[in-house]
């Protein structure tokens, strides 16, 4: 049997005296699962994350990590890896300290895990550059900078907002091209929000489309193509008509 990870019970939020920015979603991801949330601008994709992440106190429901209850509050931090839309990267370290600062926090920081930061740097694309400060990276490499340290804190639920959005086309498909490659061998399990429905499908084991307003629940829908997935599948009939079908039904959650 396949282990649940994460499970999200009946999950309501609003911010002080505001109408819900969701109400009552229920999902459970499993270890190991891509999972993607897609919806309409403003229905409350990264205030989600915040709740699951334990930055903003949900108003009603349960979240439960590995099956045990968190109770309120959700604040089982040292589990989940949170990495949001800005990459926040500290312009006064260097590309190896940013990626160290998740170990120095929880006091691990040794010259053991400095050689494997160093080691990673060198998978993520960034050899050469382990000195170099955020500003003197492209976007494409502070985005990867800011996973490998969102990967660095060590939670087994990594929870991205957005990574790849302000990225240009090409940018972009490199860094699919490089996450489909990682993926396999880093064995975590991911929430991703985008906005760009071909990313989804391609990165995504499955789909939740978030309804518009706070009515509605989670739409949920299998992408079943095969791994390991290749940047061309993009063409393939299977992929198009899941995009037509995920389209169609993003359209239809914006206009109940
Ligand atoms: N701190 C806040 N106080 C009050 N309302 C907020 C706050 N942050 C977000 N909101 C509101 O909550 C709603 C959901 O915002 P959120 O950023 O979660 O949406 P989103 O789906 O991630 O949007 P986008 O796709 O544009 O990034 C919006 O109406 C937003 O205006």
């Amino acid at each position: 049997m396949i282990e649940e990870l994460l499970s999200l019970r009946r999950l309501s939020f609003s911010f002080p005296q505001q109408k819900p920015v969701f109400s009552d979603l229920s999902l459970t991801v499993r270890k190991g699962e891509f999972v993607s949330i897609v919806g309409a601008s403003g229905c409350g994709k990264s205030t989600l994350f915040k709740v699951i992440a334990g930055l903003l106190e949900q108003t009603a429901g349960e979240i439960g990590l590995r099956g045990s209850g968190s109770g309120s509050g959700g604040n089982r931090l040292g589990l989940k890896a949170y990495m949001p839309q800005q990459d926040l990267l500290l312009p006064w370290r260097t590309v190896l300290d940013n990626c160290l600062l998740p170990l120095e926090i929880k006091g691990r920081a040794g010259k053991d895990k400095k050689s494997v930061v160093q080691d990673m740097l060198k998978r993520f694309g960034l050899a050469g550059y382990e000195l170099a400060y955020p500003h003197e990276l492209s976007g494409g490499m502070r985005q990867r900078a800011a996973f490998l340290r969102t990967l660095m804190s060590g939670g087994e639920l990594m929870l991205l907002d957005e990574p790849f959005g302000a990225l240009d086309a090409m940018t972009k498909r490199d860094m699919h091209r490089w996450l489909l490659e990682l993926w396999g061998d880093l064995g975590r399990t991911v929430m991703f929000i985008t906005h760009d429905l071909e990313e989804a499908i391609l990165l995504s084991d499955r789909i939740f489309l978030m309804p518009s307003g706070s009515g509605g629940s989670l739409q949920e829908m299998n992408v079943e193509l095969p791994r390991p997935r290749r940047l061309e599948m993009n063409y393939e009939p299977g992929f198009v008509s899941l995009r037509a079908e995920l389209e169609r039904r993003l359209y239809e959650t914006r206009t109940v």
